[in-house]
């Protein structure tokens, strides 16, 4: 499958690269980054995906999350889609920062009009990997999940629904049950009908309950100053979903960190050691 290169930037002695593809699963252009490390001059490397949260492009996470030195230290591949497909033309796509364009919510819409482009479930779990192992020195069997916000929510229910696929997950400040919550009533009812027996599979925290289990225990970060923590992120719902279900977690909560890349830049570096030590193994992380 080919793939445009917009730019490439060397960065910590790998590099740092934005490129562009037609997409099967979305039907249209989409953006994604890269950051190759340079232990992949020397062969394939394991992959992290990286999914960023609302109004947030492929570029977010690879310019404000910091994570570039580190990844290269530990021989890991950082990979960021963009959050939904763009110039769609639909009517109410733009134009809301909460749903449509920029807020994907990473799950595959059943509703008109947007089941033709809305399709980040299967673009993220099955598409970008593939363009990847054939462009990149990637190794994409050995591949984990992290998010932000949105993004959180996407790497738990990604990771809960396709565990052979991301090994390892972690998340800052994740959505763990949208079908609890303002942002997920509003983007589920538009992408997936009113009919909320479709929205579980797009909930952290239901799937939990429906049995899913994470292929390794997940790492989340959440901020106390985080504004949005009480109204849309309630990260005791995934505690008790977890504990409920037998699951391990390790779950952080840090005085006087809010929502913004300020505190996923002081926590990344933990993350990516995660992913390492179940991706690499723990002598390398
Ligand atoms: N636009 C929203 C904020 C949206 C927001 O915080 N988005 C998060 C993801 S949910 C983000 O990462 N924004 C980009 C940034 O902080 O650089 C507002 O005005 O309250």
């Amino acid at each position: 499958m080919a793939i445009e290169t917009l730019s490439e930037h060397a960065c910590f002695g790998g590099v740092q690269g934005y490129y562009r593809h037609a997409s099967d699963a979305t039907r249209g252009a989409m953006k994604f980054s890269v950051f190759r490390p340079p232990q992949a001059r020397g062969g394939a490397v394991p992959v992290l995906f990286c999914l960023a949260g609302l109004t947030c492009n492929e570029e977010t996470f690879a310019i404000k999350a910091g994570a570039q030195r580190v990844a290269a230290d530990l021989g890991l591949m950082l990979v960021a889609p963009d959050t939904s497909p763009r110039d769609t033309g639909m009517d109410g796509a733009t134009g809301d920062w909460e749903f449509g364009e920029g807020a994907g919510f990473y799950l595959d819409a059943t509703q008109a009009p947007w089941s033709q482009r809305f399709r980040m479930r299967s673009y993220v779990a099955e598409e970008l990997p593939q363009v990847v192992a054939d462009a990149f020195a990637a190794d994409v069997d050995r591949a984990g999940i992290v998010g932000h916000s949105m993004g959180g929510h996407g790497a738990l229910t990604l990771a809960l629904t396709s565990p052979e696929r991301f090994r390892s997950v972690s998340a800052f400040a994740p959505i763990v049950a949208p079908t609890q919550v303002p942002w997920g009533h509003k983007a589920f009812s538009r992408y997936l009908g009113e009919d909320r027996n479709g929205w579980e599979t797009y909930d952290a925290c239901a799937l939990l309950r429906a049995g899913k289990r994470f292929a390794s225990e997940p790492l989340v970060d959440q901020g106390l100053a985080d504004t949005f923590l009480a109204s849309q992120l309630q990260p005791e719902r995934l505690e008790a979903a977890c504990a409920a279900a037998g699951q391990p977690l390790t779950l952080r909560r840090h005085a006087g960190y809010d929502h913004g890349y300020f505190f996923i830049a002081s926590f990344v570096e933990a993350h990516l050691r995660h992913h390492a030590r179940i991706l690499l193994g723990p002598q390398r992380a």
